[in-house]
């Protein structure tokens, strides 16, 4: 299989003032277009920081980021945006709908941005939310909707551009138990459906187990072996 995302020798100190804070030491590992992958590490390991450098939103101190065969910080910002809004799809811990939109146009937002015209953004948005299985609450807003259901309505948002990476940080950790196993699994299955490649960071060894690989970042080292240490 082909590789869609590639860290190479990765490393981020962030400077504050007069003291720098080594996060990441050269983090190398690729990730085969469709694969399901899952870096586990403790709070505080990195794991949002790698994320984002994944997704282009923060730059590495050291090494580069290859997507689809291309290194990341060689676009041009509005390359990398484009790639970004069309490509990827993000999934964070607290779901960031905008509380004034329904559920359809919060998911409608990202084809509306894309440029694809309103009739049929909300045509793809409502397939989508049938999908996550909310076609009962389209027009809710955010306020309305349950945990589980918002965290379903921001699924729907990240996958209805249908990117070729999703990547989510701790997409359940804001959710009770059974409701985040629930959350998560439907995900997965969206992803496997839409042949989605999809990396999930979290401290939740449950989840990231029932991915296909599972990295572990300790230290600002990632090993590839599952570390039970952990
Ligand atoms: N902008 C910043 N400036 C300085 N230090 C930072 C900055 N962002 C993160 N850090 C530090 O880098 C380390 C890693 O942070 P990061 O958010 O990547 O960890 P994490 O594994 O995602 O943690 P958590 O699971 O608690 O969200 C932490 O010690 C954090 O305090």
């Amino acid at each position: 299989m082909e590789d869609l995302l590639v860290c190479q020798d990765i490393s981020k100190t962030y400077h504050d003032g007069e003291s720098d804070t080594a996060v990441l030491s050269n983090v190398s590992f690729s990730v085969s277009a469709g694969e399901h992958i899952a870096i586990l590490g403790s709070s505080g390991s990195g794991k949002s920081t790698l994320l984002h450098i994944m997704g282009g939103l923060d730059t590495p101190s050291k090494g580069r980021v290859l997507f689809n065969g291309k290194a990341i910080d060689t676009l041009k910002p509005k390359d990398l945006n484009k790639i970004r809004n069309q490509q990827m799809g993000f999934i964070y811990q607290f779901h960031h709908l905008l509380g004034e939109f329904s559920a359809l146009e919060n998911v409608a937002m990202p084809l509306l941005i894309g440029g694809i015209s309103r009739s049929k953004a909300e045509e793809e948005a409502k397939k989508m939310l049938e999908l996550v299985g909310l076609a009962h609450r389209l027009e809710h807003k955010p306020a309305a909707l349950s945990g589980g259901e918002r965290q379903r309505v921001a699924i729907a948002r990240a996958l209805v551009t249908e990117p070729k990476l999703v990547m989510a940080d701790e997409p359940t950790g804001n959710l009770d138990h059974k409701t985040g196993l629930a959350v998560y699994s439907l995900l997965k299955d969206i992803s496997r459906k839409l042949n989605t490649t999809f990396i999930v960071v979290t401290h939740d060894r449950e989840l990231a187990n029932k991915m296909d690989r599972v990295l572990t970042l300790q230290d600002g080292h990632l090993q590839a072996l599952d570390n039970a240490s952990l």
